[in-house]
Parts: structure tokens; C-alpha cells; sequence
């Protein structure tokens, strides 16, 4: 079946910076995709592209089996959500009912539903909403349209927990009944980890992480306690970082860990804790052969004590 999304080699240059360099992935469907990165990785220029709004340099996109830029057929199966949506002179009604007349799965009662949930006025014009409100609006329309490719770029800008919360259930909510394809970039991974069936990394531009969340679970694990057990725990092992202080020690280790590993782990005294997504994702960047590395750019890992 062709992958909603397929893109390889991918790369884009602004005069002397590289936003995106090499990029290669493909999405099926349905999913839901967190695509995460530090400021200025290349999200957003990636999901730009994915919409048609970009170009690139290097590289294939398609989207749906074609390449997006300027095609229409393609264009009217996906919808990109972002904060910065240059919305023209309306009203939150108006633009409402002028998506509702674009997408044709649109779901007016949940429109309806998530404008009475975030307290959205109708008849405010959208320049005179606040950022959340505004953020809260995409969200409206992301999720109301159905589009069969859905690119929420940050859709947690300016939105409290309880509001952010809101878009994690409604998301799933409306997902699990209509089953489709959703990715989404987001700092806040920990918080989303429950949706995301998968996780794309990017750092500098380039992909350092292409895993399954369920294959990333357990994958890294990190073990506290007095610096001499520690030591005797890790030697031998994949240690992605070492720190130790006074007598205690922190390391990131690498690799599950079986039954034997958590006895010993008990009888040393040793805290053990699986790394959650966001601090693996921390760690693809920071380590490029950390578990789950996609990407040829592997250096060896030497644990550092500091
Ligand atoms: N039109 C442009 N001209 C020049 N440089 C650009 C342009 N658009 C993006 N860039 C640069 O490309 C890099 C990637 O930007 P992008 O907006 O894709 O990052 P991001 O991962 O979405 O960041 P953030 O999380 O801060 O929104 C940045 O260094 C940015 O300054």
C-alpha cells in the first residue's frame, strides 16, 4: 500500500543555512506521528513542505503517492494547522463555516463541540483572540475538517494544561473512531506519549530518530545510587551518559534489562527508571547511535564521567 507519506533524501537550503539535510521516512496510515525537535531543528520547514507551502532543494516528497506542490488533488486530501495561520480579516464563525465548506468530512457537531469546549466567540474577530484562543481555533479546525492527512505544527502554543488536555482526548477521541493519518510536532512529547504510535527526531535538520513508541519503551534506562555500584552495573554495557557527584551516581544505560539485571540492580541498591520519550528523543540528539537511531552519522559511545 503507498505510505501517506514518503519522503527520501529530503533537503532544503536557505542562501547559507540547511534546514533540512538527507531526510528520509515514510508514514503509513492510519497513525499518529509525534515529529519532535529543538528550536530551529526543521519542523516546521519539513511540514511546510509536506503542505505544498515549501520547496525543496534536494530530495522527493510525496504525499499520497505525488508530490504535493501545487496539486490540488493532493492538497484537498491534508490540512496543515498551525499557530501563525495567516487568517484573513474574519470572524471565528466565518472561519468556521468557510472550512466546513472546504473539507468535505467536516463534522460540524464537533466543531460545534470543541468551539463550546475551549469558550471560543463566535462572533470575535479572529486578530482579537488570544494566542491560546487562536491555537485553540486550528485545533477546532484540524480536528473538524478529517482530512485524511492532518499536520498539527505545534498545537499546544499558548494553551494551558487543561486546554492541552482537551486536544489530547479529543484527538484520540476522534482518531479511535475515524482512524486516519495525524502527525504532529510538539515539544511537549512526554505529554502526547499516549497517542503517538511513532517518533521522528530531528536535530539540525537531520533525522536522528525513526522509531516505533512501543519499540523506544524500555529501550534506555536510568540507574541511580552509589557511584562504585553503578560503575559495576553499567560496566560492560551501552552507557549513553555517566555522572556522578559526591558518591552518588547517574548513568543512562542502553539495551533492555532482564530479570537478572533488576535483581542485581535490587541488591546493589541502585534506582533503575525507564527514560521516557522525551528524554530519549534528548538523547537521539545528543548521541546519534542511541536505541532506535536512524540515520548513518553513528559515532561510537563513550561513557563520561563528570
Ligand atoms: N524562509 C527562511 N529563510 C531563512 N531561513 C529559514 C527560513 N525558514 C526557516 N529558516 C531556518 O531554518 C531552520 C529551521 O526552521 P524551522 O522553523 O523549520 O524550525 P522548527 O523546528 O520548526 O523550530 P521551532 O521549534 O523553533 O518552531 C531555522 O534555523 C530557521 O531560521
Amino acid at each position: 500500500m503507498t505510505p501517506a507519506i514518503s519522503v527520501a533524501g529530503l533537503g532544503r537550503r536557505y542562501r547559507d543555512h540547511q534546514a533540512l539535510a538527507d531526510v528520509t521516512f515514510d508514514i503509513g496510515t492510519p497513525s499518529v506521528t509525534g515529529l519532535v525537535g529543538r528550536n530551529g531543528a526543521g519542523k516546521t520547514t519539513l511540514m511546510r513542505i509536506l503542505a505544498g507551502q515549501e520547496f525543496t532543494t534536494s530530495g522527493r516528497v510525496h504525499v499520497f503517492g505525488s508530490t504535493p506542490l501545487e496539486n490540488d488533488a493532493v492538497l484537498r486530501r491534508m490540512l496543515l494547522v498551525r499557530e501563525d495561520q495567516a487568517y484573513l480579516d474574519l470572524r471565528v464563525r466565518h472561519a468556521v463555516r468557510a472550512a466546513s465548506l472546504v473539507y468535505p468530512n467536516w463534522d460540524a457537531g464537533l466543531a460545534d463541540t470543541l468551539l463550546d469546549a475551549y469558550e471560543l466567540p463566535q462572533a470575535r474577530p479572529i486578530k482579537k483572540l488570544s494566542r491560546g484562543m487562536r491555537t485553540a481555533l486550528g485545533i477546532t479546525v484540524g480536528l473538524a475538517a478529517r482530512a485524511e492527512l492532518t499536520l498539527f505544527d505545534e498545537p499546544y502554543a499558548g494553551l494551558d494544561a487543561v486546554a492541552r488536555t482537551l486536544f489530547y482526548d479529543q484527538l484520540l477521541a476522534d482518531y479511535t473512531a475515524h482512524p486516519r493519518c495525524i502527525v504532529l510536532s510538539t515539544h511537549l512529547i512526554d505529554e502526547a506519549a499516549e497517542l503517538l504510535d511513532r517518533v521522528l527526531v530531528l536535530d539540525r535538520g537531520r533525522l536522528v530518530l525513526d522509531a516505533a513508541t512501543d519499540d523506544l519503551r524500555g529501550t534506555a534506562t536510568t540507574v541511580t545510587g552509589p557511584s562504585h555500584s553503578v560503575q559495576r552495573f553499567v560496566a560492560g554495557r551501552t552507557t549513553l551518559s555517566l555522572h556522578t557527584m559526591g558518591g552518588q551516581a547517574r548513568a543512562v544505560m542502553a539495551g533492555r534489562l532482564d530479570e537478572r539485571d533488576r535483581e542485581l540492580a535490587g541488591h546493589l541498591h541502585l534506582r533503575l527508571e525507564g527514560l521516557t520519550l522525551q528524554q530519549l528523543a534528548v538523547h537521539a540528539a545528543e548521541h546519534h547511535d542511541a536505541p532506535g537511531h536512524h540515520g548513518p552519522s553513528a559515532r561510537p559511545t563513550t561513557a563520561k564521567a563528570s
